[in-house]
């Protein structure tokens, strides 16, 4: 079992994802071919917490979902650790807003569903989804049913989920979007604090620049349909971040100029 803190699977200067020149065209019944992702160039390290931040519809999830495997590009190469990515697969863990929990599964066999469907021993898969319930914190909670819980509670059971398969990268789809602002602050401590216990390639999308800030070690800001990189930002500032930081409200106005307000 590997429960350590912080994997390195790639050599010093190879991303662990890669885009190059992707295009992705996509028929729509009333527009016709519609392009959605424009030469898109993009290279990921591994272990970096990345967030994809750009307004609504411009083609977030289209990124997150080449990297999934559930799209493909329509020209270009989309790459995890240099080879081509032809579907999805247990090495890219995916986190939804609406969570996607198995309602007839307790919390303990949402968490050991990926092992388990891969063969994993009976007691091997257990003990993994233990340590990812208690990683998460819900330990107390492993027989419960998703709909007894919260949405934060529901949110945490579909970050160990997707942690238990393991993954070389972890997809997070705005997996705060439905929390109410609260909810939403306390989740982002908490997905901080998962992330520097067990460090993980994490490529999270959100259309709230406070989060962005927030989270990132780097931010790429997307331009409208077709999409591509517009700008980029490294975010140095210590962990755990102060939104009335000085430098964050300066580093949150920046990045705000740059983006694209209009449709
Ligand atoms: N499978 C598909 N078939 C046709 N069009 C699609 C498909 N998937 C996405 N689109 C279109 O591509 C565009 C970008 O959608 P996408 O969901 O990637 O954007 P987004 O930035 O994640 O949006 P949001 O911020 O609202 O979640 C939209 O116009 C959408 O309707």
């Amino acid at each position: 079992m590997r429960m350590d803190s912080e994997r390195k699977v790639t050599a010093a200067d190879e991303p662990l994802i890669e885009f190059r020149g992707v295009d992705k065209f996509f028929d729509k019944p009333e527009e016709g071919r519609y392009q959605v992702v424009g030469d898109l160039n993009i290279k990921v390290r591994e272990n970096e917490f990345l967030v994809l931040f750009g307004p609504g519809q411009c083609g977030k999830s289209t990124i997150l979902n080449l990297i999934a495997g559930f799209e493909m590009p329509s020209s270009g190469h989309v790459l995890c650790m240099g080879k081509d990515i032809t579907g999805p697969g247990p090495d890219r863990g995916m986190v939804f807003q609406n969570t996607a929990l198995f309602p007839w599964l307790t919390v303990m066999g949402n968490v050991e569903y990926g092992p388990k469907v891969r063969g994993i021993k009976k007691e091997e898969r257990r003990q993994r989804a233990q340590h990812y319930i208690n990683l998460v914190g819900l330990q107390g909670f492993e027989n419960s049913f998703p709909v007894k819980l919260s949405g934060g509670m529901q949110q945490r059971v579909g970050i160990a989920r997707a942690y238990c398969n393991e993954p070389l990268v972890m997809l997070l789809d705005e997996p705060f979007g439905h929390l109410d602002a609260q909810t939403r602050y306390l989740m982002q401590d908490e997905l901080t604090r998962i992330w520097q216990a067990e460090k993980r390639t994490v490529i999270f999308v959100t259309n709230n620049i406070e989060e962005a800030v927030y989270l990132a070690d780097r931010i790429l800001v997307l331009r409208n349909c077709p999409t591509g990189v517009k700008a980029e930002y490294e975010i140095n500032l210590p962990r755990p971040r102060n939104y009335t930081d000085p430098e964050f409200l300066r580093l949150r106005r920046e990045i705000d100029s740059v983006v694209d307000h209009t449709l």
